[in-house]
């Protein structure tokens, strides 16, 4: 017997029938992968027998990261006092906006408290691949996070999933730990609106942009009247779900503005948003590799109450039509009353979506219920009769450039007496815009403004604009507008060839 023989049969994993291979190296091999194979098998055992005895214990519960409930469990872990101790802990300073967590203002560095290090802002996470514990309502909880690979035709990428696991009987902890998880949440994002936008890759799945501070109703200068009526119009059809399911009339709303650019046309979809408490989808028709069976698929995935966007949707399908051929100032070409769409409209250019596409993700059969739809564009004309029809665009909404009416009420807004008035680096306000007598100044400013700004040739966006060179001069502001007017008249007509 060789020493080779002697160490098989005299180790502590001895396996006669080695002997029938004649060499010690083979012998030697199949030895090893033998044991390796009921390590590891011993190991996924224990690792069943371990998750069997914590199902036996614990209530589990998984979010994965493309759901709203890892949302509300992550902002709601963000907040808790727990992870400022923790021994292994994710600390960020950035806003989580794919979760919607936003960080904390950290008061407590008093020292600071004359610098912006006050501010600065931390957010308090358990780290990933690490099982952290704390207590809810006196029950242990295990929070695990950990990153899964996806792979797909094009990519390979990760999602994530967050694993609690809480020490109880009781299934109402469950209920109630998601419930104040969903209101801290809520609380979060109570003055803000959420924006979303549809991911192909690497699979298709809405995922939060990001959320953005409610825009004030009173910010946005229509006519009188018009804003109102979007607003309450939108918020009647989410009360009349049983009024419509009873007439069998589809249950979804879309509305089409039109007109100028730069008059205000997103900014109502934002300040109705922020009305209604209704989250943003984003619909990019031209999106690469989007065809009319994705764009059927995200609008069906679309959530029963929130308002989807499509922006510029002549852009999608007119391959002619440029959207710098309308953008210049002056009149634009939709000035004047709608009349009926009268272009042809050709097959898509860049994108693969085709106009049946989107006239049937829009309402065909999978079209989500409950659902607001905004679509805007500057070129009304070119639109396909089929797309603007009752049904698919419900109420079409005219923007023009600012009348006298916007240009004065755009001054009082933007010079508004109120705590958001320009402040001095001291903390004071650059105007005293508290006392009545300012006001009346204002007002008065306003109309020598809206006097010198000839109706319907500017935009409310060039009248910000200008307004924005004077944030702390309203005197001047109103003083040399009529220099501007002239200076802008003269470079629109060079633009335009007229002189
Ligand atoms: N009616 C308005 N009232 C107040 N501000 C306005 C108005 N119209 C435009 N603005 C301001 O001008 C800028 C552009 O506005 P907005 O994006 O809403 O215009 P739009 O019509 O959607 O433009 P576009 O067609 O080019 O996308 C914003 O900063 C907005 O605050």
């Amino acid at each position: 017997m060789n020493t080779t023989d002697v160490a098989v049969e005299g180790s502590i994993f001895h396996l006669p029938f080695l002997a029938t291979f004649p060499s010690p190296a083979i012998r030697e091999y199949i030895r090893i992968f033998a044991l390796g194979l009921i390590l590891s098998l011993f190991r996924d055992s224990i690792a069943a027998i371990r998750e069997r005895i914590l199902s036996i214990f614990f209530l589990t519960a998984s979010f994965r990261e493309d759901t709203v409930a890892y949302s509300w469990m992550m902002v709601w872990l963000s907040q808790q006092p727990t992870w400022r101790n923790a021994r292994r802990v994710e600390v960020t300073t950035r806003d989580l906006l794919s979760v919607g967590i936003k960080s904390v203002w950290d008061h407590s560095r008093k020292e600071d408290s004359s610098s912006d290090k006050m501010w600065r802002r931390m957010t308090f996470l358990p780290s990933l691949g690490f099982s952290h514990m704390m207590w809810y309502h006196r029950h242990l909880v295990l929070v695990y996070r950990e990153k899964e690979n996806i792979q797909s035709e094009f990519t390979q990428s990760q999602i994530e999933t967050l694993t609690i696991r809480i020490f109880t009987f009781d299934h109402a902890i469950l209920s109630t730990l998601l419930q104040q998880a969903k209101n801290t949440f809520d609380a979060v994002h109570s003055q803000a609106t959420s924006v979303f936008i549809y991911d192909t890759m690497p699979m298709g799945r809405w995922k939060q942009l990001g959320s953005f501070q409610r825009r004030p109703f009173d910010s946005l200068i229509l006519e009188p009247g018009v804003k109102e009526s979007v607003v309450e119009d939108a918020r009647d059809f989410l009360n009349s779900r049983d009024w419509y399911h009873r007439r069998g009339i589809p249950f979804r709303r879309g509305y089409l503005l039109y007109g100028a650019p730069g008059s205000g046309k997103s900014s109502l979809i934002q300040c109705v948003a922020g009305e209604l408490g209704l989250d943003v989808y984003i619909i990019s028709i031209k999106k690469e590799r989007l065809d009319d069976s994705g764009l059927m698929q995200l609008m069906g995935e679309l959530p029963e109450r929130c308002i989807a966007i499509m922006e510029d949707i002549d852009v999608a399908f007119k391959q002619e039509l440029t959207r710098e051929a309308g953008d210049g100032e002056g009149k634009s070409e939709n000035d004047g009353k709608a009349q009926a769409p009268v272009v042809a409209i050709g097959p898509p250019k860049d994108g693969s979506v085709t106009l049946s596409g989107l006239l049937n993700a829009i309402d065909g059969v999978g079209a989500q219920e409950g659902r607001i739809l905004f679509a805007t564009t500057n070129k009304y004309l070119a639109l396909d009769p089929a797309l603007c029809r009752p049904g698919r665009m419900d109420r079409h909404i005219e923007f023009k450039h600012a009348s006298r009416y916007q240009a004065r009420e755009l001054f009082r807004t933007f010079y508004a007496p109120g705590d958001d008035a320009p402040m001095n680096p001291n903390g004071s306000l650059m105007h005293d815009f508290k006392t009545s007598d300012s006001k009346h100044e204002v007002s008065d400013l306003a109309s020598q403004f809206a006097d010198a700004v000839p109706d319907e040739s500017f935009s409310m966006a060039s009248l910000q604009g200008y307004l924005m060179m004077y944030k702390t001069s309203h005197q001047e502001a109103a003083t040399n507008i009529a220099d501007w007017v002239v200076k802008e008249t003269e470079a629109q007509a060079k633009k335009s060839g007229k002189i």
